[in-house]
């Protein structure tokens, strides 16, 4: 039976923070860390897809990816060859406030050969998002083509969009990309001030 693996990219290029992002901290703390203290306690494994080992401090199971240098579309590529057989969820590093309610939801609404993912200010949002194992040969194809637009690829593809329910509080910060040194100060004043 097919069952559900949940996978953080890790292993971008971080040109715009100067230094790999996931393990930047915000008020001393990797900004993966984050994440992973609110996620890891959804009861799915939980992996991380980097090429830094500093990223093995977090004991949690880290993977390279498979085909290097491929962006977005390549860490989804090493996630599904991993999960061997399995559906996967995608996370990214730098969005380190998504809260466990909010994606268990996600999870909720996915269905069996579909993307699953958000909509936000008629932006597709393709972290985070739940894709089905049924897409490794697609993906495959892209990756090794080098046809690499993520987004582009979900549009190809059967998808829906998470829809939030209106009981569910989405908090502003959690769908927030952090990826430069100004992002990182905003994101410590704004914890500062919330909690
Ligand atoms: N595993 C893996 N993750 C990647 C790769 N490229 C990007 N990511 C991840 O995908 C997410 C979105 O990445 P981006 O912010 O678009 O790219 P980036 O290279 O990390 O950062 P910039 O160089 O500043 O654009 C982040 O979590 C990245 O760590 C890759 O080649 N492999």
């Amino acid at each position: 039976m097919k069952e559900l693996e949940i996978y953080i990219l890790a292993g971008g290029k971080s040109s715009r923070m100067g230094s790999d992002k996931g393990l930047v901290k915000i008020t001393g703390k990797p900004m993966i860390q984050y994440l992973i203290e609110s996620i890891g306690t959804l009861p799915y494994p939980l992996r991380i897809i980097a090429h830094d080992p500093a990223y093995r401090q977090f004991d949690l199971k880290v993977i390279e990816d498979t085909i290097p240098e491929k962006g977005p579309l390549g860490g989804l590529l090493t996630a599904l060859t991993n999960a061997k057989g399995n559906n996967v969820c995608l996370l990214s590093c730098d969005m380190p406030f998504l809260k466990t309610e909010t994606l268990n939801a996600l999870i909720t609404q996915s269905r069996e050969n579909y993307i699953t993912v958000s909509r936000l200010k008629d932006r597709t949002l393709p972290f985070p998002g739940v894709y089905p194992e049924s897409l490794i040969s697609a993906v495959e194809e892209h990756v090794v083509n080098d046809k690499l637009k993520l987004q582009s690829f979900i549009q190809e593809k059967p998808h829906q969009f998470f829809a939030l329910d209106e009981r569910h509080k989405l908090s502003p910060i959690e769908f927030i990309n952090i990826n430069t040194p100004t992002d990182i100060a905003q994101a410590a004043t704004w914890l500062k001030k919330n909690h």
